[in-house]
């Protein structure tokens, strides 16, 4: 796809029609709208949300969205948010890239969702989840929207071809896109493909705040992508899946059209998609190591100024230039958890045993930093200019203590017993006469 068939922007007040003059003019919702086509609003925010953070967008579509049958509980497979399956584990944790689904199984991106690790409650719109998506086939009449709240989506391995009520979008490893809360959408894809998700409850990504940075640097809003509206006029005789995620449970409700048929919308309140080789990468240039913030793609925050519910952190290509500064990661005690992901290359602190799809959580206040390796090398090598090329690892950091999964801990089996040995040989340099 070109880019010429998404619209670009973040948190644009946008337009889209798929047929001429198909949005109603001067107005939301006229007598009678164009081309015979229903009205419906889909609030992101309450609607008494101040302008600065008020999202919804209007969708004039071929049927109302209400026009399905009851839903009916389904299984929900490895999807939990039941954050007292297992024991509180403080451990530095590393799993190692999680199972595609065999050959054997038929397994779609809503069938494929496990959740790793979260906290809080969508019923009090407030926390967070973290999951992995594995899957080998394609969503075929099935969508599924999510009550609970958005989903931030990283692949790592296979593009999504996603289909959602306002249009498409491709999204390649090295992207990621934001499907936020009640929109439907169905994931396509040409390969066996896996990533990971983080999902908030209760608050929408923004772009961080840039202070002194000035008006420009990290994520440029232009870079964010948009779907321009495309529909489908189809009779399921069969039934189009309508799958829902509410309060951490799945329901099904059957309908006999497609969700897809949104003919034009306008709002705010739509799914993007950003690159994450367009991000404009801060960093110290003479001494020290900056800390992660200065990575920051996107931010939801909690209702403390400065702290977030989660922030979603790059770690992207870039040169290392710092002079007499030990170059990699510090060691550190953080009061925020977390959780990293490799979407390919190698991460610097750890250049063994973190592999591109596996993961690893160190939780508040658990110690870690750079292994062994990294820590002699890098105190010892020449501190040339550097590029540290070819990687995209990420964090997601939340504020909330996060809680495992019993398929997180027990189930997925690719946690690496031996994960805490890669700081077992750091030598003790101490010396007491040591002379400045
Ligand atoms: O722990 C990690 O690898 C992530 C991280 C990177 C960094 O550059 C500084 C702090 C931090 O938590
Ligand atoms: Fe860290």
């Amino acid at each position: 796809m070109s880019e010429m068939e998404y619209l670009s922007g973040f948190g644009n007040e946008f337009s889209s029609e798929a047929l001429p003059d198909a949005l109603p003019k001067g107005q939301n919702s006229p007598q009678k709208c164009p081309y015979g086509l229903y009205a419906e609003q889909i609030s992101g925010t309450a609607f008494t949300c101040p302008r600065e953070t008020n999202q919804r967008s209007w969708l004039y579509r071929i049927h109302p969205s209400v026009q399905h049958e009851p839903f009916k509980a389904m299984e929900r497979g490895n999807l939990s948010h039941d954050w007292d399956e297992q024991h509180p584990n403080p451990n530095q944790l590393r799993w190692k890239p999680f199972d595609l689904p065999s050959n054997d199984q038929e397994i779609d991106f809503v069938q494929g969702l496990a959740t790793v690790c979260g906290a809080g409650s969508p019923r009090e719109r407030n926390g967070t989840a973290i999951h992995i998506y594995a899957c080998n086939k394609s969503m075929t009449n099935r969508c599924f929207y999510n009550s609970d709240g958005d989903f931030l989506i990283v692949p790592q391995k296979g593009k999504l071809r996603i289909t959602t009520e306002f249009g498409k979008l491709d999204v390649n490893p090295n992207e990621i896109c934001v499907i936020q809360h009640g929109i439907r959408f169905s994931v396509a894809i040409d390969e066996p493909s896996r990533g990971y998700i983080l999902e908030v409850w209760g608050v929408h990504f923004r772009l961080p705040n840039l202070g002194p940075i000035g008006a420009n640097g990290l994520a440029n809003p232009f870079d964010f992508l948009s779907p321009k509206a495309s529909f489908v006029d189809e009779t399921y005789e069969d039934g189009f899946q309508v799958v829902n995620k509410y309060q951490g449970h799945l329901f099904c409700a059957m309908q006999d059209h497609s969700p897809f048929d949104v003919v034009a919308w306008r709002g705010n309140f739509v799914p993007y998609k950003y690159d994450l080789s367009n991000f404009m990468v801060i960093n110290a240039v003479e001494f020290d190591h900056a800390d992660p913030s200065i990575f920051t793609v996107l931010t939801a925050p909690s209702n403390t100024p400065g702290v977030a519910i989660a922030d979603f952190v790059i770690f992207p290509p870039r040169w290392a230039v710092q002079e007499h500064t030990f170059r990699p990661p510090y060691y550190h005690r953080n009061c925020m958890s977390e959780f990293m992901g490799l979407i390919s290359g190698q991460y610097e602190a750890k250049e063994e045993g973190f592999a591109p799809g596996g993961a690893s959580l160190h939780s508040m206040y658990t110690p870690h930093g750079p292994d062994t390796q990294c820590f002699e090398q890098s105190s010892n090598g020449e501190l040339k200019p550097f590029h540290i090329g070819g990687t995209m690892a990420f964090m997601f950091e939340t504020s909330f203590g996060l809680a495992l999964t019993k398929w997180g801990e027990e189930v997925c089996r690719k946690i690496d017993p031996k994960y805490y040995t890669c700081w077992s040989d750091l030598k003790k340099h101490f010396d007491p006469n040591w002379k400045p």
